[in-house]
């Protein structure tokens, strides 16, 4: 049975986030503050996060915030809701939430709400149930939760519940994976998990499951790593894990991983990235796989990262 190779993977993250000019960082410049949650995260689930200069990320992250109060993916990129968690989550795992200017962030997050109760993801207004769990995720962490009308917030989100039981990005959107752990995970942070059929949707996500053992993001589609997370952390967050094969999903996931140079792909034997690394090496946390440390299916961050946030003395309350 294949394992976990974690030295590898340790390397090649690192080696990511050395190289400038590769194709991959090119590609990613845009989405850069992702690309360092999905590194920082995995390196901290694999024990190794002590090997990263956190002055240095930490600086950096300070400059991509903008007057507004949000975060660009890069420096002196416009600001908007998807880079402004990843900053935040960024800055929680290394417990430095009080090197930004946390006031500023919650009215840019509040600022982003509609009178229906939705969240828009910048300013141009697109909106999508995505952005209601990234405000919501964010302000909790930083234990501003009530500076928006919650109620409103879950009361949108219902209104995106399908017949089959899942979420889709808007009212009347088809239900997909992503969509499902964004609504699934707002509805945990704010209390509103009964608002949910859990037998429904837990059939719809359990029939992810294909004869390989991976998941995928809607029926008839291929298996994917990154569904590791979408279903699974959905599927954890509603109490269903048990109607799928935990070994078969560790075995599809340890299939895709590239020995040799370290990394993850979306399936066997494809390219591997940083992205499908960070979601590979989080579903087989999720999986209880040996070695590796917790993280909590709601939040997308170590379990020992949550509990600082929420019971110590020193967050920003
Ligand atoms: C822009 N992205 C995507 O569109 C990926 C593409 C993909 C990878 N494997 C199959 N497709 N898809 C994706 O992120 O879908 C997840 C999703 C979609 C809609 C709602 C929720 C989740 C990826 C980058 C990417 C592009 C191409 C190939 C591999 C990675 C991406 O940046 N995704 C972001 C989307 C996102 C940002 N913030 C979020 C908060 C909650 C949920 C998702 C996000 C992400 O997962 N950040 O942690
Ligand atoms: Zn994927």
């Amino acid at each position: 049975m294949e394992e976990l190779a974690a030295e590898k993977h340790v390397r090649y993250i690192l080696s990511v986030e050395k190289k400038k000019d590769s194709f991959e960082s090119v590609v990613m410049e845009h989405l850069r503050m992702n690309g360092a949650y999905w590194g920082l995260t995995a390196l901290d689930i694999l024990g190794k996060l002590d090997t990263v200069d956190v002055d240095e990320v930490v600086s950096w992250i300070i400059s991509c915030q903008h007057d507004s109060g949000g975060f660009g993916g890069n420096v002196e990129h416009d600001p908007h809701i998807l880079y402004t968690l990843s900053a935040v989550q960024v800055l929680a795992l290394f417990n430095k939430l009080d090197v930004i200017d946390v006031d500023k962030l919650t009215s840019y997050i509040v600022s982003l709400q509609n009178e229906d109760g939705s969240f828009s993801g910048d300013i141009w207004g697109e909106v999508d149930t995505r952005f209601s769990y990234i405000a919501i995720c964010c302000l909790s962490i930083l234990r501003r939760l009530d500076r928006i009308n919650v109620e409103k917030a879950v009361k949108y989100i219902i209104s995106c519940k399908n017949m089959d039981g899942g979420f889709g990005c808007t009212p009347g959107g088809e239900s997909h994976a992503g969509q499902i752990f964004c609504c699934v995970g707002a509805l945990a942070i704010t209390g509103s998990l009964d608002l949910i059929d859990k037998d429904l949707l837990g059939w719809w996500l359990c029939e992810r499951q294909v004869k390989s053992g991976g998941l995928n993001g809607r029926p008839e589609k291929k298996p994917d790593v990154c569904y590791s997370w979408w279903v699974l952390s959905s599927l954890i967050m509603i109490d269903r894990v048990h109607w799928i094969s935990k070994e078969k999903l560790i075995k599809f996931i340890l299939d895709c991983q590239d020995v040799e140079n370290g990394g993850i792909s979306d399936r066997p034997d494809d390219a591997v990235d940083v992205f499908h690394t960070y979601f590979g090496v989080a579903g087989l946390s999720l999986l209880e796989y040996p070695g590796l440390k917790p993280i909590d299916p709601a939040y997308a961050l170590p379990v020992d990262v949550v509990n600082q946030i929420f019971f110590s003395k020193t967050s920003t309350n």
